[in-house]
């Protein structure tokens, strides 16, 4: 089940209340384009005065001035109706364009802003279709209900005028034939809504089963998993086509009954309107009018009825968008000023969502400004969910983590991200050049400053050899690096942040052992440039770390000992044994053991 779902009750008030909060800033270009559409409804409401006139005047009358002088206004008439038609349609239509415009980009800027846990609940898949797919969908309601349905009900107002003053009797015909029409309407509304809801759904589903698969392409190749892609797929393909035949056939049945009452009621005003024309009191011309006029009447109520199954079909795209919208962003306090100072984890105790055992288990941790530290542990002892607690991507279940005496959750999420620069375990490129991918720290940096991180960062070698240096375009369309050459990338980027904080998670794991000492080198010159740059290093060589200023070794979440490497060797105790073993293995990393410096 989808993160963000709720059960979503069907054509509830709020969602209108919501539809009509994102329609408010467009006000007046409603009332502007109303009255645009209700002027060309107008216009064609007179046409049947055309065959009125026709029939009982200019034919009578056998004069070719007459017949001239009707052609004439005829034809302006025709074409003022179609400019002003053309207006009104290109005009709402670039208004529903921009009405969608805004609500896709604030539902993309509230995705980016949703806590780090909801990208783990939900699929990204499902969650881009909710920005793209569902934010489409509501394309044709807007379209057709806040532009061509005040035109209708203004059609439906004057033709009513019109009948009712033709001949009130024939006119009562509709007050029998409409409340069947809006009774059928309203008893298809809840299940239109439903299986558009569902739709929607599985639209999401399907986009996030492909995503996903194209994503991991080459696991999926490599174990020959084509066949159960394809199965995977297949299910969501069926279930979406199942739940749209079944919509089709709710739709079908709704536009039928509306169609046949329609009918019925020119049935009865052709059987009654006749019965009154052989009683002399209506003209054939009359009645052929009437009968325009009841067709002018019933072709805006279909569609007002119609516009139903496109309501509900918007509506139902709105609610998948609303949760969107009404999602939580990450908290974050207001204090824009990050004070200096030790970074101290204070008895932290943090599970991830879902998880049974906790990742810390109340962890005490000071890095002390300015200074080096390193984590060690084995795999799963909780050295990456440190950083990410840091960087406030979690927080804490008890405990808390504070810089400089202050609590994360008091800081602007900005501010302090922007203190911390991360150089992840697998790096992130994006699509866009080399220099791009470095910039992506800081857009504005200067050429300049992008090379000097690459240099600090050992890539700029490797950059030169590509085909069109820092300008090579990388990502998916791009050239492909090797692990090694993306973590100098990464470490370039998070060089370039400049940030007082800086931590290396597994940030040379990838490189080969020169490599690696090349670039240890280089971020010890780093460190030493950089006056007060504190960092945390989390290596897989043991070697690597030796320098730190503190060693602090975990074991499931928790801290069980801490020191300079001299001093945890004396001690005998977790890293010795950790050290030991990786000194008698091979001289490259091995069994599963995991440092941080
Ligand atoms: N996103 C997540 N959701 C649920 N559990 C997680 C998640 N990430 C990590 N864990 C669990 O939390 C525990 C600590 O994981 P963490 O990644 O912090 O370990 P680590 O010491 O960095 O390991 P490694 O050296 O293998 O990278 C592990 O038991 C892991 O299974």
């Amino acid at each position: 089940m989808s993160a963000l779902s709720s059960e979503t009750p069907v054509a509830g008030a709020a969602p209108l209340s919501r539809l009509w909060g994102m329609l408010r800033p467009y006000r007046w270009r409603i009332v502007g384009l109303s009255a645009l559409i209700s002027a060309t409804a107008a216009l064609s409401a007179a046409s049947p005065q055309f065959v009125r006139i026709a029939l009982d005047v200019v034919i009578p009358s056998g004069e070719v001035r007459t017949f001239a002088l009707f052609g004439a206004v005829f034809a302006a008439f025709y074409i003022v109706q179609v400019v002003l038609q053309y207006a009104g349609m290109y005009l709402s239509f670039a208004f529903t364009q921009s009405v969608v415009s805004d609500i896709r980009m604030q539902a993309w800027s509230r995705l980016l802003r949703l806590p780090v846990a909801h990208f783990a609940e939900e699929r990204s898949g499902s969650l881009t279709s909710r920005v793209v797919n569902d934010v489409n969908a509501l394309e044709g309601m807007i379209q057709a209900g806040a532009t061509r349905l005040a035109g209708q009900l203004f059609s439906i107002l004057v033709v009513s005028v019109i009948l009712a003053s033709m001949n009130w009797r024939l006119a009562l015909v509709n007050l029998v034939v409409m409340p069947l029409v809006a009774g059928v309407t309203r008893y298809y509304q809840g299940p239109l809504r439903r299986s558009a809801r569902e739709i929607r759904k599985r639209v999401g589903e399907m986009n996030a089963v492909s995503t996903e698969a194209i994503g991991n392409i080459q696991v999926v190749k490599s174990f020959v998993a084509e066949i159960s892609e394809e199965e995977r797929f297949a299910r969501e393909n069926t279930a979406y086509v199942d739940q749209n035949l079944d919509r089709r056939k709710d739709v079908g049945a709704m536009e039928g009954l509306v169609t046949l009452l329609a009918n019925w009621g020119i049935g009865a005003i052709l059987l009654l309107g006749g019965w009154m024309v052989v009683q002399g009191t209506l003209t054939v011309g009359e009645l052929t009018a009437f009968v325009l006029y009841q067709r002018q009447l019933q072709r805006p109520v279909i569609s007002v009825m119609f516009f139903n199954n496109q309501l509900q079909a918007g509506m139902a795209a709105l609610d998948r968008v609303s949760e969107l919208l009404d999602a939580a962003p990450e908290e974050q306090g207001d204090l824009t000023e990050v004070p200096r100072g030790d970074l101290v984890f204070d008895h932290v105790t943090f599970r991830y969502p879902g998880a049974e055992i906790p990742a810390l288990d109340g962890l005490d941790l000071r890095l002390h400004d300015g200074r080096t530290a390193a984590l060690v542990g084995s795999s799963g002892s909780g050295k990456t969910t440190v950083t990410r607690l840091m960087t406030r991507f979690h927080d804490p279940e008890r405990g808390r983590v504070t810089l400089g005496g202050v609590d994360l959750r008091e800081l602007e999420l900005r501010a302090l991200r922007r203190v911390i620069a991360v150089v992840p375990q697998e790096p992130a490129l994006f699509s866009g050049s080399v220099a791009e991918n470095i910039g992506y720290a800081d857009p504005s940096a200067a050429r300049g400053r992008i090379e000097e991180a690459a240099r600090l960062a050992n890539a700029e070698e490797f950059i030169h050899s590509l085909p069109q240096g820092y300008d090579t375009p990388l990502g998916e369309r791009g050239v492909k690096l090797s692990g090694g050459q993306k973590q100098r990338i990464a470490i370039a980027r998070a060089i370039l942040k400049d940030a007082r904080i800086l931590v290396l998670d597994e940030a040379t794991s990838a490189l080969d052992s020169e490599s690696e000492a090349i670039i240890q080198d280089a971020l010890g010159g780093l460190f030493a440039r950089t006056s007060g740059l504190t960092s945390l290093v989390i290596a897989h060589r043991l070697s690597t770390i030796e320098a730190a200023d503190v060693i602090h070794v975990l074991e499931r979440g928790r801290r069980v000992e801490s020191g300079t490497h001299a001093e945890l060797l004396a001690l005998g105790g977790r890293y010795a044994t950790l050290h030991e073993l990786q000194r008698s293995a091979d001289p490259e990393p091995g069994m599963g053991l995991t440092a941080a410096r």
